[in-house]
């Protein structure tokens, strides 16, 4: 590289590419479906990239390299594995003719075949994103098999956008990446970091080659305390970009959304990369030592929030820019972390009060927001209006009705530790078993039964108003009766109703508590073509009437085996929603751990004898730094004990975990007082089960022996090596059978296969358990 193109000085860390109205959600169903082909698939996804360019160019993102390059059609940690040939030994050799690894192979990884099992699927740092974990060994061969990120910069280019390409940066990848199976005990995927520097380096030369000014390197790891010691990171951190620096290449921008850098800024500083981001939001202004170690570089200072909906303090942020400046560094404006984790846009929620919608900023108000930072950066004066603006609007939403509820309030400060605690376990364990008398390995689901199309159109219905919300309340009835049958058919232990009634497990709850709104088009892609609408809590959360209670009743009418009642737990409801940002997280958690805590007692009133309280996201709310961690834990497990410690003894209590590694939280999962708790566990082969041993987990456990993220069948062997793994390891009387998570994604065909498989494997084990008791 010659002389260092200029940074823009206003630009987006990464946007959504799930199309305004969810385009590419569509094409891809259907190119999977089959109805439509790859040159379709290919037009739709150019036409996403298209109008995102058109659309952040009208923002004012038209400087070169503003617009951010990262259109993905499913992930961008699976990009770079399908960039730099990744590919587990289990799939054999995916790539095509001319040695690439094209669309085919690229769905291949992410969903799987009949036989092979697809890549796991995980969080991404603490969002409702999951990505693809890659699974690194010694004998995984890189090379550059897909030029797709350069072949969609050209196609930008040809339309007139240069744009910034983006890639997930080695040492993220790396660290990241998981021990492929046939890995020797103990290897570490960042020992392959020389191997696979060779190859981003191809990649980068290719993308200057095209005409590519700037590329992104996004280094999120570098945020988060990681398992490996520190000075390790920073060696890689140095010897990535030391290669990545070294040839041909357009300019570096290393991102590091989501926190501080603490002691990676400095080696980063160190490198010869052109530009650093640092999370100037979630984060902090670095001190001015460390700003100083960064002089000849440019700080692209991420002072917008990425993460969560809030309009901007301009005067804040402001403020933390004239910091930068004061440091006498160029600097650039831009988000904290990508607007992936964000809907399109605002206007688009015509529904929402004006007074609601003023509080917000999507994506595209984003964009305005970083251009009018970058205006101030420029010129101060130029800002004033839009600062003064901001800040009225945001003094406004302190008195606006409903934000303060002083009965609420007054709850919480009545509450006092036996509010947060139940009997001792064995107390309930006692009355529990009476109350159910179920048999050892006691089987059931997790909660959802496929949500088909049939569902769906009766609830677009519904909302249109072209069916009553009685016909609907029928067509429901009849479903729940439907999926009761099947399981009484298959031969389930404990039932569930199969939540048709529910569009997604947090926004159906914040549909019918107060303190919250929802979106009709603000969908953010969680993984895959999978999304949410991510529900905004902006008030005191009140129920004002119950909300499953019916539905259960209704469920339970039609069996004589025990009905689980069905709840979203309070920390998941706040992570999946965009929660207020005016107070601490733990006193709304709170609030919804009240608002539950009724509900559960309406359910115990209805007969519910057994009462499963969601808590997916307890992971995923983890601060990424191990000193905030505690404080975290500590407010999410009493928010959940707040919800649940009211049932009766008699009343079990079950929890459900799933999308995450959960090892390093089973303390707090112990604390959650949960009388059983259903954990993923298929798709990593049972690894938690080794945790809840070493733990010494005393309650009721159930490990998922059927991994529900793919449409394969698991066999009823496999279920029964899962089953063996998991009783040499739990004591059998703490064992339920169950699968790794709902069944709402999945299809009929498959479900109920393995449902059967499910349970026919547990009858085997416990006919060999009952031998072998014998002997
Ligand atoms: C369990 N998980 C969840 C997470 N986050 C959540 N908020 N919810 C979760 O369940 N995070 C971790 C995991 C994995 N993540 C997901 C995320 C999303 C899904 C999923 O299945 N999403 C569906 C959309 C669900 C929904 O909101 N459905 C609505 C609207 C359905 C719809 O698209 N309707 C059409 C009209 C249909 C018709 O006319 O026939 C329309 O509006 O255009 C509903 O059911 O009413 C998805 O398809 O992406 C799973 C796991
Ligand atoms: N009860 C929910 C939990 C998903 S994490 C379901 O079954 O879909
Ligand atoms: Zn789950």
């Amino acid at each position: 590289m010659s002389t260092t193109p200029v940074f823009p000085t206003a630009s987006l860390l990464g946007y959504p590419r799930i199309g305004r109205r969810r385009e590419l959600k569509k094409a891809i169903e259907a190119f999977w479906s089959g109805s439509i082909d790859e040159a379709a698939l290919d037009t739709a996804a150019k036409e996403i990239q298209l109008v995102t360019a058109r659309r952040l160019s009208d923002l004012g993102l038209n400087e070169d390299a503003a617009i951010p390059g990262t259109f993905s059609y499913y992930d961008q940690v699976l990009d770079v594995s399908t960039h730099i040939g990744a590919v587990p030994s289990r799939f054999g050799d995916l790539r095509n003719a001319a040695g690439e690894l094209d669309i085919n192979a690229y769905f291949t990884l992410a969903r799987g075949t009949a036989e092979v099992q697809p890549l796991e699927m995980t969080k991404w740092f603490d969002t409702n994103y999951h990505f693809l974990v890659p699974e690194i060994g010694p004998e995984t061969n890189f090379s550059l098999t897909s030029k797709r990120i350069v072949e969609q910069f050209e196609f930008a280019k040809a339309n007139g956008f240069v744009t910034r390409p983006y890639l997930v940066g080695p040492v993220t990848y790396l660290l990241l990446s998981k021990a492929s199976l046939d890995a020797p005990a103990g290897f570490s995927p960042l020992s392959r970091l020389e191997d696979i520097l060779p190859v981003y380096a191809e990649l980068l030369a290719a993308l200057a080659a095209a005409g590519a000014t700037w590329v992104q390197l996004d280094e999120p790891a570098l945020v988060a305390d990681q398992q490996v010691d520190v000075a390790v990171i920073q060696n890689a951190v140095a010897r990535s970009y030391e290669v990545l620096t070294a040839g041909k290449r357009p300019a570096i921008l290393v991102s590091t959304p989501f926190g501080a850098l603490n002691e990676l800024l400095p080696t980063l500083a160190a490198s010869s990369i052109d530009a650093l981001h640092v999370d100037a939001f979630k984060g902090a202004v670095p001190s001015a030592d460390e700003l100083a170690l960064l002089a000849g570089k440019t700080v692209v200072a991420g002072v917008v929030d990425g993460h969560n909906i809030w309009r901007n303090d301009l005067a804040a942020s402001a403020a933390r820019l004239d910091a930068f400046k004061a440091a006498g560094l160029s600097v650039a404006v831009s988000t904290s972390t990508s607007t992936q984790h964000v809907p399109y846009d605002v206007e688009q929620e015509s529904q929402l009060s004006p007074q609601l919608r003023s509080w917000l900023a999507f994506a595209d108000q984003k964009a305005a927001e970083v251009v009018t930072l970058a205006a101030y950066l420029a010129d101060p004066a130029s800002a004033a209006h839009a600062i003064a603006e901001a800040t009225a609007v945001i003094a406004s939403r302190a008195a606006a009705p409903g934000v303060n509820r002083p009965a609420v309030r007054a709850r919480l400060a009545a509450l006092t530790t036996a509010d947060f605690n139940r009997s001792a376990y064995e107390v309930r364990e006692a009355a529990q078993e009476e109350a159910l008398a179920l048999p050892p390995l006691p089987t059931t689901t997790i909660g959802s039964f496929p949500q088909t199309s049939e569902i769906r159109s009766a609830r677009a219905r519904a909302n249109k108003g072209t069916i009553t919300g009685a016909e609907y309340g029928q067509l429901m009835k009849a479903e729940i009766k439907r999926v009761v049958d099947l399981q009484e058919d298959i031969g389930f232990d404990v039932l569930v109703h199969g939540e048709p009634e529910r569009n997604d497990m947090v926004q159906y709850f914040a549909e019918n508590l107060e303190g919250f709104s929802v979106t009709v088009h603000g969908w953010v892609q969680s993984y895959g073509s999978r999304c949410t609408r991510p529900s905004i809590l902006w008030g005191d959360v009140t129920r004002e009437a119950p909300i499953t209670v019916e539905w259960a009743r209704y469920a339970q009418s039609l069996t004589d085996k025990p009905m689980k009642g069905m709840l979203t737990g309070p920390v998941t409801i706040l992570a999946w929603s965009f929660v207020r940002d005016d107070q601490p997280l733990g006193e709304t958690a709170n609030q919804v751990g009240l608002a539950l805590r009724d509900e559960i007692a309406d359910l115990e009133a209805a007969g519910i004898k057994i009462i499963q309280v969601d808590e997916p996201a307890l992971r995923e709310l983890l601060p990424l730094r191990h000193a905030d961690q505690a404080s975290y834990l500590d407010w999410s497990v009493n928010s959940f004990r707040l919800a649940t410690a009211g049932a009766g003894d008699a009343t079990s209590i079950h929890t459900h975990l799933c999308y995450s590694e959960f090892g390093v939280i089973i303390d707090a999962i112990d604390g959650l007082d949960a009388d059983v708790t259903s954990i993923e566990a298929a798709r990593s082969r049972m690894e938690v089960v080794n945790d809840l041993e070493t733990h010494g987990f005393g309650r009721g456990v159930g490990p998922g022996v059927y991994d529900i993220h793919s449409p394969r069948v698991p066999g009823q062997g496999e279920v029964t090596e899962l089953l063996g793994t998991a009783v040499k390891h739990v004591p059998v009387r703490q064992l339920w059978v169950n699968p790794d998570c709902g069944l709402k994604t999945r299809g009929y065909a498959e479900t109920e296969k393995s449902l059967r498989n499910l349970v026919n494997a547990t009858k085997e084990v416990r006919a060999q358990l009952l031998t072998s008791s014998v002997d």
